[in-house]
């Protein structure tokens, strides 16, 4: 069941069209990536999904309903977030808690369960201040789950962080599947691609595609061979005998030849013949799978051509 449609949203400011008609539809309980360089539009359509700005034109709905009902049933974290210093997390998410029109009671026992969710419960009573950029993340996604809603809006939530932050990030946002269905935007496709069920990629306004991760590489990119040679000169000689097969390859860090899987199939006794015929000898043969990059950088590159 669809948790978010959008239908044909447009977002104008001034001079800039941000948005040109996007719709997309958001599955019930999936971790939904919103993929896309930068100034492609998505903060813009995460404020308009938070009911932070107006569509120029177009509507969504959540949860079957309209969008100018939709407030309470969304949470968002937006791109910098920013908190009172001198709180410590426990006050602010009662503050916030209070904020939402929770009860105190409801609030204190959503507060002991999404410490520990979010990995904070150490920190509970320390000031904000002193939090690091990975934790005041998590902080982030607790206060927007903090009301249970239907939907968590989470704009960029990993990308600023280092290795560390970003792993504890992108680990409690899997687990948020089970409380939440989670639309977030990135431009690091790896991190898409670890969390992620579903990505729509967005470039210049418009969306270039929507669909289930596996699917995505399943049917878009294709698996490549690499062979690994022990020097260059090496390498260069295979690559000229390559092409004289009509095997279209190329040569990575020197001494690695890559080439299609469907070609390596097609035309392995006779690769394997010539290697054989010249003394090449391999040091390696490996399959490469295909990553969301390659889909990204194909489809950015077409539209651009376009
Ligand atoms: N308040 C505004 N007034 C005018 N133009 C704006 C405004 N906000 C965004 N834009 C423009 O709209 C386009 C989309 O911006 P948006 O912030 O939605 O992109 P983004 O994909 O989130 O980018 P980033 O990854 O850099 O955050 C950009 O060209 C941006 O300059």
């Amino acid at each position: 069941m669809a948790m978010i449609e959008l239908d044909s949203i447009s977002k104008r400011y001034r001079t800039v069209q941000a948005l040109k008609n996007v719709s997309l539809s958001v599955r019930e309980g999936s971790v939904f990536g919103f993929l896309g360089p930068n100034g492609a539009g998505k903060t813009t359509l995460i404020r308009i999904l938070a009911r932070l700005i107006e569509p120029t034109s177009g509507s969504f709905s959540i949860d079957g309903k309209a969008m100018h009902h939709t407030k309470r049933l969304v949470g968002y974290l937006a791109q910098q977030p920013t908190f009172y210093p001198w709180m410590s997390a426990r006050e602010l998410l009662r503050f916030s808690g209070t904020l939402y029109g929770m009860s105190f009671s409801e609030i204190e026992k959503r507060i002991d369960e999404l410490l520990p969710l979010c990995g904070i419960q150490m920190a509970a009573d320390r000031r904000i201040g002193e939090y690091s950029g990975g934790m005041v993340q998590r902080l982030g996604i607790a206060q927007a789950i903090l009301h249970r809603p239907k939907v968590v809006l989470l704009d960029e939530p990993a990308s600023a962080l280092d290795p560390i932050g970003r792993r504890d990030v992108l680990t409690l946002i899997g687990r948020l599947r089970e409380e939440t269905t989670v639309f977030m935007s990135s431009h690091i496709l790896e991190d898409i691609q670890r969390v992620c069920d579903e990505v729509a990629i967005i470039a210049d306004g418009s969306i270039v595609l929507q669909q289930n991760i596996q699917a995505l590489l399943g049917c878009h990119a294709r698996p490549l061979m690499r062979l690994q040679f022990k020097d260059s000169f090496t390498a260069s000689t295979c690559k000229a005998l390559l092409a004289d097969l009509s095997v279209e390859n190329s040569i990575e860090e020197a001494t690695c030849i890559v080439i299609s899987e469907t070609d390596y199939h097609a035309k392995h006794a006779k690769i394997m013949r010539m290697l054989s015929d010249h003394g090449l000898q391999l040091l390696g043969l490996y399959k490469q799978n295909a990553t969301l990059e390659d889909v990204f950088m194909h489809h950015i590159k077409e539209r651009n051509h376009a």
